[in-house]
């Protein structure tokens, strides 16, 4: 990998280990404004020849972005690595002009400080807590906290806007797939996050539903104006949803 070229790469084995020698190299945003996604790092996963190396060399000013690659090629540790679930080995995540892991100046923000919200593939709701509790619990303190009135309002104006006031009482294995989604992203966007991380959201629902509701979607995340990072498996998706496309190869 040339110094300084922009990728986003993932790498096994002997090559994992070249990358994890030379990263992270020099590499400039050529802008003058902070780009939104400002990315140079290195992540890895496990230990020795199995050991997965992800490079990352990014700079973009678009607010949606989607990413693509095969399977197992790195896009959920690239979500990973921005949201803090996983940390960088060498390099540094800046968004929007701020620094959330830089290893040259020992910055380190941990996930909960980073505002930056995640929904995972399978939507990962709790089946003992209805849409409500799984909403509620979005915000740090979750729904037993003290501060029950305000965060009752909350809830309420989310469910609200999402269209799950009527499934509020329901448990995720009485809803609907879309339901389903509406509340991840509800329970994801009570934490008042500044960016969004959406790991194929659609992956869970009938090809059918898809197109629907990635407009659907769309047009709540519009209103609300957060950038976002979108994997997703199909091109035609990424194209559709999105303003700017990266792909992810070895
Ligand atoms: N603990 C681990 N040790 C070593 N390798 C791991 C470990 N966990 C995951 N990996 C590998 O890391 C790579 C990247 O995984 P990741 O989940 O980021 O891929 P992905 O592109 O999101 O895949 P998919 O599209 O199938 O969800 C995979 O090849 C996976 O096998």
């Amino acid at each position: 990998m040339a110094a300084g070229t922009d990728h986003l790469a993932g790498l096994y084995g002997d090559a994992a280990a070249g990358a994890l020698a030379l990263a992270a190299h020099a590499c400039r945003a050529g802008h003058v404004s902070a780009p939104v996604w400002d990315l140079n790092f290195v992540s890895a996963l496990g230990r020795g020849p199995d050991r997965f190396v992800l490079e990352v060399c990014r700079h973009s000013h678009a607010a949606r972005v989607a990413v693509s690659g095969p399977s197992g090629i790195g896009k959920s540790l690239l979500l990973q690595t921005i949201s803090g679930l996983v940390r960088a080995d060498r390099g540094y995540v800046r968004l929007s002009g701020e620094t959330l892991q830089d290893t040259a100046q020992d910055i380190w923000r941990p996930p909960q400080q980073r505002r930056v919200g995640y929904m995972f593939q399978n939507y990962a709701l709790f089946p003992h807590l209805t849409v409500a509790q799984n909403v509620a619990f979005g915000t740090r303190q979750g729904w037993l906290n003290p501060r029950r009135g305000e965060l009752d309002r909350q809830v309420t104006t989310w469910l609200d806007r999402l269209e799950l006031s009527r499934v509020a009482g329901l448990y995720p294995h009485q809803i609907s797939g879309g339901q389903a989604q509406r509340t991840a992203l509800a329970r994801t966007l009570m934490a008042s996050p500044r960016a969004l991380l959406l790991d194929e959201p659609f992956a869970a629902l009938d090809p059918s539903l898809r197109l629907a509701l990635g407009a659907e979607l769309l047009s709540v995340l519009d209103e609300l104006s957060l950038p976002i990072l979108l994997v997703t498996h199909d091109p035609a998706e990424a194209e559709r949803l999105m303003d700017e496309v990266w792909a992810l190869g070895t």
